[in-house]
């Protein structure tokens, strides 16, 4: 029997029994099994695609939290929300400052090595967008942020007319929150146990809303509260919503009571700052000029187009730096609290130096006196480098193709760096675990510590980002927590409930201290009792 004989019995005998159906599809041409045939094929070529697309362009770098290709980005929504610490650690151990692929669910970021920052702040906005990628983060399209993504001169202000003009609000500041300590701080020297996050955020809303809205509007207690009410509830639908997926999150939204309260928030501060908008915007028009340094004023006066001074723009402008400003401050505060607790001998020698200052300068608190506590200053600056929030920094997205150290982005990716890559360092940072609130002021240290205060953007701890678009608002976040640490630590003695010290919560990719953690305060009776 020759091979051809062969093969057609083979075919008759298993190939047609075992798929009739379709080798009879194969032998009759009709419309339906033409159907079918184009259906295979572009299944075929979708399929191929996929592989290419997923195993070609974006493989480039090794991909992280995501256990197979084409596992439901779901997943890893999922696991980054409460294991972002850890998995930045692996990956960080892994990679050793090699790029890496970071599946975050919402996005795939590519996490660059901090070193490239020299480089990478050398390019323009026109190439790496800050503002995009914050929007991102904070699902802007559902939380009342989407403007932000078009407007950044809020950030360009702060920095260029309020933070300088805080040596003229800081004793505003300094009355604002030694006042509202009072009210939120227990007054008895018996043990008393308070939620530490609870007391100090209505303190730095007081000064943050002056800072932002001026003199007249902070009277308004209600303007005070819906600042950190605000931001509240945004974080809550921020958080909530990153682990929906995209194409569901429009509609489950509406399903979030805390939305709803989100919604009504930003219509009340509207309708509070809307008309003094207008006031000022009035007085604009009548040739006259206000005088306030806080960020509505100043955005008033310096609008040159109908958008920049539109009362509803300028909401959402002030509402987004209040959300960025006073919970940043208030957990640094109490991680700062909950590590001096931790380490009375560091906490002794911050109130020593407090004390001291208090005696050299004759009680009058000024910046200068704030500036020149280096203890307090290394205590705050370890604080940040062991709690930073955000837990990546450097949040970008790329407008142009560019080749760095060797590192290739491309237009549409979205780069970050992880803050751990420098913090938890030991070629920079002996026992990277360890708090050591004085390490940045021992006699070897001590000198470059004066030039890198707190307040400066430093690329080891990355407290602030880095760049053009780091922290704006970095000196009033340091001028607050001081006022704020100084009368604290004069003033109160504190202690962990049953001894249990708390250590910093992550959800996401955001670090925070537990707004449910509480502690015990009692008033010392040798307080020298600081005033500003
Ligand atoms: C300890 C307190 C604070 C910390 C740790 C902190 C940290 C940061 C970080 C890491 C960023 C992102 C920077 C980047 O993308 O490179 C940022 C952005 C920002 N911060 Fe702060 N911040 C604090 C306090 C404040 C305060 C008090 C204000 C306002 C008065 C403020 C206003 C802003 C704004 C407006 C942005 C967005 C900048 C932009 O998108 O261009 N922050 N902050």
């Amino acid at each position: 029997m020759d091979a051809h004989t062969q093969s057609a019995e083979y075919t008759a005998r298993f190939a047609v029994p075992t798929f009739p159906s379709f080798s009879r599809f194969l032998d009759q041409p009709s419309h339906s099994q033409q159907a079918l045939k184009t259906f295979v094929v572009i299944s075929a070529v979708l399929f191929a695609f996929t592989l290419f697309y997923f195993t070609s362009r974006k493989n480039e770098y090794a991909v992280v939290n995501r256990t197979f290709p084409l596992e439901p980005s779901f997943f890893a929504r999922l696991r980054w929300s409460t294991q972002a610490l850890s998995i930045l650690d692996a990956a960080e151990e892994k990679f050793r400052g090699r790029p890496y692929r970071l599946a975050r669910g919402d996005k795939e970021l590519i996490v660059l090595p901090a070193a490239l920052i020299p480089e990478l702040n050398r390019l323009g906005s026109d190439v790496l967008d800050a503002r995009q990628s914050h929007a991102v983060a904070f699902v802007a399209h559902l939380t009342g942020l989407q403007l932000t993504v078009k407007a950044s001169y809020q950030s360009r202000i702060l920095q260029r007319r309020v933070s300088p003009a805080l040596p003229e609000l800081f004793l505003s500041v300094a009355t604002r929150i030694s006042v509202a300590m009072k009210q939120s701080l227990p007054d008895g020297d018996e043990w008393e146990k308070i939620k530490p996050l609870d007391a100090a955020v209505p303190c730095f809303s007081e000064a943050m809303s002056l800072v932002l809205f001026g003199e007249a509007m902070v009277k308004n207690p209600r303007l005070v509260e819906l600042a950190y009410k605000l931001t509240e509830d945004l974080f809550a639908v921020a958080f909530i919503m990153r682990l929906v997926p995209s194409f569901l999150q429009s509609i489950v939204v509406w399903f979030l009571p805390v939305k709803w309260k989100l919604n009504r928030k930003w219509r009340e501060l509207e309708s509070i700052v809307g008309p003094e908008v207008q006031r000022q915007r009035k007085i604009k028009e009548d040739g006259g000029s206000t005088t306030g340094m806080d960020l509505l004023s100043c955005m008033v006066r310096d609008a040159v187009t109908a958008f920049e001074q539109d009362p509803s723009v300028l909401t959402i402008l002030c509402g987004s730096v209040a959300t960025a400003a006073i919970f940043s401050v208030g957990n640094l505060i109490c991680h700062l609290v909950a590590d001096l607790t931790a380490n009375p001998d560091i906490l002794d020698e911050v109130r020593a130096e407090i004390r001291t200052k208090h005696a050299e300068i004759g009680g009058r608190w000024d910046m200068d006196a704030l500036g020149s506590l280096e203890k307090l200053e290394s205590a705050m600056k370890e604080t940040a480098r062991l709690a930073s929030s955000p837990l990546i920094v450097y949040n970008r997205v790329v407008k142009k193709d560019c080749v760095l150290g060797g590192v290739r982005i491309r237009r549409g990716q979205f780069i970050t760096m992880s803050g751990r890559e420098r913090t938890m360092n030991p070629t920079l940072y002996e026992d990277p675990d360890v708090y050591k609130g004085l390490r940045f002021c021992t006699p070897d240290k001590i000198d470059e510590h004066r030039t890198r205060p707190f307040r400066t953007v430093d690329t080891d701890i990355l407290t602030w980002g880095a760049g053009r678009a780091a922290c704006p608002g970095r000196a009033i976040a340091d001028v607050a927590a001081k006022i704020f640490l100084v009368q604290l630590l004069d003033e109160y003695d504190f202690a962990f409930v049953d001894g249990k010290r708390l250590e910093p919560s992550t959800f996401h990719e955001f670090v925070f201290f537990n707004p449910d953690n509480e502690m015990l305060f009692r008033r010392r009776k040798d307080s020298i009792s600081v005033r500003f």
